[in-house]
């Protein structure tokens, strides 16, 4: 399904490329998207993957783009949208940014309140991410849709009412690999430590990961049942999980993931002000 939206995306790092992966020559033709970055080396590498087109500074192709996708830092947001402000009318703006508030990007871009707050996270890149958003009162019914596909063109997307939900949401889904990643890496360590080899860890620890949440994603009961399939009363799964218990794992989990959202909250506070 391609159709003529023009995109325009601030920032070409490893978000960027991981949407643009999914959006070129499917959604829209690569032609459609261009990236404004000001890392030659990241153009570079955009250009020659996937064909669309590149700038170091901000142009009229902006001007002409349905679509304004702000992937940069969040501590690098408020100054780079002090540059959009000549070529924003009646664009979608759509950040990906951890913590910065459409409120505030609403501000900076004197007024413009046509925003969707989006937090994506990694899996987008092979097609498997999912993605929390939220539109501000000035979002058309297309702009909707628009975002909407172009997340979707990467996974799936969940539709908030609440923007405060964000927070919550990238501390789930938008840091979320990072703790599956370590949990992979912790399982890895520990089949070397026990005489298995770093290959054998590998695929044992992914495969087991892959497997579970497919399970997990597939099967009509709550994850806890399945868990309680495995753990057999005196068996290995018990004696891993009560240690897991008694060093306070699932709390530590609970207790990471309210840092992260406190820390989304943060980051809008400090880099949102005025
Ligand atoms: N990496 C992740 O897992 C996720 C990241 N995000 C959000 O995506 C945003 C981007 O993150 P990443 O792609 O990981 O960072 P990144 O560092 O890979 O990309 C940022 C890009 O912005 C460019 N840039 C910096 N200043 C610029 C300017 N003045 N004009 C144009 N381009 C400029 C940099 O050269 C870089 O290529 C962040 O706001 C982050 O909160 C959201 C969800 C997940
Ligand atoms: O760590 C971060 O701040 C970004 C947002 C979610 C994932 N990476």
């Amino acid at each position: 399904m391609q159709n003529n939206l023009k995109i325009s995306f601030i920032g070409g790092g490893n978000m960027a490329a991981a949407l643009i992966g999914g959006l070129a020559g499917k959604l829209t033709a690569a032609g459609n998207i261009h990236v404004v970055d000001i890392n030659a080396d990241s153009l570079a590498k955009l250009q020659q993957q996937f064909g669309i087109k590149t700038s170091s500074e901000i142009d009229a192709t902006l001007a002409a783009s349905d679509v304004v996708v702000l992937a940069v830092k969040p501590q690098q947001m408020k100054g780079v949208v002090a540059q959009l402000v000549p070529h924003i009318k009646g664009q979608l703006v759509l950040s990906i940014a951890a913590g910065i508030r459409a409120v505030d990007l609403s501000r900076w871009l004197k007024g413009h309140n046509a925003i969707v707050r989006t937090m994506p996270n990694t899996p987008a890149l092979i097609g498997k991410g999912i993605t929390g958003m939220v539109a501000t009162e000035g979002v058309s019914k297309e702009q909707r849709a628009a975002a909407d596909a172009i997340m979707r063109a990467v996974g799936e997307t969940v539709w908030l009412d609440d923007e405060k939900l964000i927070d919550p949401v990238t501390a789930v889904s938008g840091s979320g690999p990072a703790y599956v990643f370590y949990f992979i890496e912790a399982m890895q360590q520990a089949a070397q430590e026990m005489g298995l080899t770093a290959e054998q860890g590998n695929a044992l620890a992914i495969s087991t990961f892959v497997g579970a949440a497919q399970l997990a994603a597939q099967a009509s009961d709550p994850v806890a049942v399945l868990r309680e399939r495995v753990t057999s009363k005196g068996g290995t799964t018990y004696a891993a999980l009560s240690s897991m218990e008694a060093s306070g794992v699932k709390q530590s989990i609970i207790n990471a993931m309210k840092a992260a959202a406190a820390r989304g909250q943060a980051l809008g506070e400090e880099f949102g002000q005025d």
